[in-house]
């Protein structure tokens, strides 16, 4: 029997034999998670399980995902958080990041600017509801763009100042703000943000469990390569993963990266965190939502 044929005779005679749904989530775990958490998206899955939100969480979690990540979370309805977040207890999964506070186009944490700093802290202070209600733990933020009028220098004080404030907002929660690296060359030229060693160095200085580097694969295989020793350099400050192959941001398997070996590395260093799948489908319909799904039982084979 393939893996396919048995998961589907296994959630069929899960449901003949009544039990409930967290019965059924744990018997899908077993049978077929994967050992990293990796967190598909709303949309990723369309084709296979239609529009509405709770089937694509289903779908997702038959076939073995036991994360999702929402970069859109905070502008959903709050009636539609409360019922993604339901749906995913009921399912057994874990909450990854949702975008608490990103632009790029404006000069936020780099510079001076005090209504759009003060901004900045009213969009964390916004996001713990958010986080509460979907109970997520992690929350993305991207710093902005650089100020080209301001040192460099003073743009990193400036930033690890904010930063702390928007600390002083999550740490009583518990809640983690992941800081994005963006990559300059594909596409987000101009934010302040893009390096690996550059988010370790200022996630040292705010030196809070809430702020962390939100190491995304994709964006810094292009901005500086060498994966894995980069890994291992910040890994201290490391919280959250997102992956995405390069060029063309599609699923593992279509580009240049060794997904397989970067995976095994981080498993290996026990990461127990979520790897977000921030990109596309590189095929249209079904068949492309069946090749994200090989792709990443090919990766996770090790
Ligand atoms: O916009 C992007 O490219 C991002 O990765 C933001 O999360």
């Amino acid at each position: 029997m393939n893996r396919r044929d048995f998961l589907t005779t296994s959630v069929a005679g899960t449901a003949a034999a009544g039990l409930t749904a967290a019965a059924a989530a744990d018997d899908a775990k077993e049978n077929s998670s994967f050992k990293l958490k990796y967190a598909p998206h709303f949309g990723m899955f369309r084709n296979s399980a239609g529009n509405d939100l709770v089937s694509q969480l289903e779908f997702a979690r038959d076939r073995g995902f036991v994360a999702w990540e929402d970069n859109g979370m905070k502008k959903k309805s709050v009636e539609d958080q409360e019922r993604i977040a339901k749906a995913m207890e009921r399912l057994g999964m874990q909450m990854g990041v949702f975008v608490a506070s990103a632009t790029f186009t404006d000069v936020t944490f780099a510079g001076t600017d005090k209504a759009k700093r003060e901004q900045v802290l009213k969009e964390i202070e916004e996001s713990i509801e958010v986080a509460k209600r979907v109970n997520a733990k992690w929350m993305t933020v991207v710093p902005g763009r650089y100020d080209e009028k301001l040192p460099s220098d003073y743009q990193t004080a400036n930033c690890i100042e904010l930063l702390k404030r928007c600390c002083d907002i999550l740490e009583p929660h518990d809640l983690v703000m992941v800081l994005e690296p963006l990559n300059h060359h594909t596409n987000h030229p101009g934010t302040f943000l893009y390096g690996s060693p550059q988010a370790y160095m200022i996630c040292r200085a705010v030196d809070s469990p809430s702020c962390k580097i939100l190491f995304d694969i994709y964006h810094q295989q292009i901005t500086e390569g060498n994966l894995i020793p980069n890994i291992d350099h910040c890994w201290d400050e490391i919280g959250y993963f997102q992956a995405g192959d390069n060029p063309g941001r599609k699923e593992p398997g279509t580009g240049e990266i060794n997904y397989r070996n970067v995976f095994r590395h981080i498993h290996a260093r026990g990461f127990d965190g979520v790897v977000g799948m921030e990109h596309g489908n590189s095929k249209k319909g079904e068949e492309g939502e069946e090749a994200v799904i090989a792709a990443y039982r090919d990766a996770d084979s090790f």
